[in-house]
């Protein structure tokens, strides 16, 4: 290097040193967030949310509730962010009214921002849900009822098959894979059979197991996305293996053939989310067929928003009910005695009338939180959240698991107690689903699935865990709970 390009280098370095140094002495001390508490490393830096969500492998969350216990009901996690942690906060922040949008730091890098879970413009996000809405109403649900009851026919068949050849049964990848395929087949009439993979392995299920660990990761290094994105086009054309581009592709070209014959719409066994994106709906705001890119992304999220959610609340509820031997016998007696020929037909409107089966449910729900990374929205204007006035361009978000443990609703937020249930005034706590203008969209089809699969488990099989403790049911905070290796196992024989 010549003495010139050493003192070119030496003088940037140098500049870049110094703005460095002024950017933290004015997070510090001069930000408009500077009068927030909270640890002086994460005002001054975004590398320590960074290091909590990534290095500490999803430990985020653990931090959080650390940090509030130090320093109140609100923190300072990052120099632009606020967390808070009060349920008057939770209402503010979420709930119907709430004129708070998504952070791009977060769903933007996610890379698909053209899909109802990631659009920040709040008319293109309400113009999505209103055409979707349709397909997940209750309506539609209890008329397509017969998928997701088939589906969980199905899950019952092959976990007893495990059963007749004695060994244990793998309960997390098998409903999963239940999920999975009453999503293929609810949104887009098709038969995945995941359930039908040796040992409910099905590839697809084992990717999404992989890359809702590695999300935060993405979010934190978006440029790993091309880096990914490189290496499958690279390696595609050597490799049959299936992956997300394949997915991708084929449905790329279903798209084609249905932009060139509309009427292939009409041949499927029943609606799909294809009838509501590839017609124009003016009057719902979308004036055009949205473009492909925008419908191959909404496909992929609902694939992705519907499997581990769903697998998740069933998975944690199981061994919370098996854990607690009297929990489970008042769950068998009820559906026992509503149910006592279990050969016969039982709807999810039937079963929605056991209130121990509800309270179950709620209680899966509540233990396994949904989205469990703090989902966070932007403040456009000042703004007064649970008595703190923000100021407009911050970052602001609560996590699910706050509200869900907060001992002044749920008192022992630990333990596995369905009876708290009774209480129906604590329905409003029940935030899985998340609130407002941004909950789930998929939550009539998602108590449909949770209803049919508990109700049909546990009258049909008699559980028992195997080789499965309360260690292997901690979960690491990426953007669902993501648990330990080991994963819930029991072994299974079938109830008379
Ligand atoms: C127990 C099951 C489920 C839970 C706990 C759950 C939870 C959630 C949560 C917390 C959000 C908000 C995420 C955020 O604010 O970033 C969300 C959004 C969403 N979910 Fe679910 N979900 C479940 C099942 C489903 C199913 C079965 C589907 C559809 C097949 C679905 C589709 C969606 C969609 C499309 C969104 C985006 C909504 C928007 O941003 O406007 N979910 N879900």
């Amino acid at each position: 290097m010549t003495a010139t390009a050493l003192t070119w280098a030496g003088g940037l370095t140098g500049a870049w040193l110094l703005f460095s140094a002024g950017r933290v002495v004015y997070r510090l001390f001069f930000h408009p967030l500077a009068r927030f508490p909270g640890p002086k490393l994460a005002a001054a830096s975004e590398w320590y949310r960074t290091y909590y969500e990534v290095y500490m492998n999803g430990g985020l969350v653990d931090k959080l509730t650390e940090l509030h216990r130090q320093y109140g009901d609100v923190v300072r996690i990052a120099p632009n962010e606020l967390h808070f942690n009060s349920l008057k906060a939770y209402s503010d922040i979420y709930t119907n009214g709430t004129r708070f949008t998504k952070d791009p730091r977060f769903y933007y890098n996610m890379h698909q921002p053209e899909c109802s879970l990631t659009f920040m413009d709040r008319r293109e996000a309400k113009t999505r849900r209103d055409i979707l809405s349709p397909i997940f109403s209750r309506k539609s649900v209890l008329a397509l009822e017969g998928v997701v009851a088939n589906k969980v026919d199905t899950l019952v068949r092959n976990v007893l098959a495990y059963g007749t050849a004695g060994k244990p049964v793998n309960m997390h990848r098998a409903y999963r894979s239940c999920a999975l395929d009453v999503v293929m087949d609810y949104c887009f009439a098709r038969d995945w059979g995941a359930l039908n993979s040796p040992n409910f392995a099905n590839w697809l299920v084992l990717t999404f197991e992989e890359a809702f660990s590695g999300v935060l990761v993405l979010i934190n290094f978006h440029w790993l996305y091309y880096v990914m994105v490189g290496i499958d086009a690279v390696t595609m054309p050597f490799s049959s293996a299936p992956t997300f581009t394949s997915i991708w592709n084929e449905r790329a070209a279903l798209l084609k053939q249905i932009s060139a014959r509309p009427e292939l719409l009409d041949h499927q066994p029943h609606d799909t989310i294809y009838n509501l994106l590839m017609v124009p709906q003016p009057e719902k705001g979308q004036p055009v067929v949205p473009s492909h890119f925008s419908i191959l992304q909404e496909a992929d999220n609902v694939m992705a928003a519907g499997g581990d959610t769903v697998g998740n609340t069933v998975t944690v509820g199981t061994f919370f009910i098996l854990s607690n031997p009297s929990v489970r016998d008042a769950l068998v007696a009820e559906l026992r005695a509503a149910w006592p020929d279990k050969d016969t037909h039982m709807s999810y409107e039937q079963l929605e009338k056991l209130p121990y089966l509800t309270m179950v449910i709620k209680e899966s729900l509540r233990t396994s939180h949904g989205v469990v990374i703090p989902a966070p929205r932007v403040v456009h204007e000042d703004a007064t959240i649970a008595g703190h006035v923000v100021p407009g361009g911050t970052s602001v978000a609560m996590g699910s698991t706050f509200v869900h443990y907060s001992t002044e609703v749920f008192p022992d937020p630990f333990e596995f107690r369905p009876e708290r249930w009774t209480n129906r005034e604590l329905d409003q706590y029940i935030v899985a689903f998340s609130k407002g203008p941004r909950a789930c969209l998929g939550q009539n089809l998602a108590w449909c699935e949770l209803y049919l699969v508990f109700g049909h488990m546990f009258r049909k099989i008699d559980m028992q865990l195997y080789d499965t403790t309360l260690e292997d049911m901690q979960f690491r905070c990426h953007m669902t709970p993501t648990y330990g290796k080991k994963q819930l196992h029991v072994t299974v024989k079938e109830h008379d």
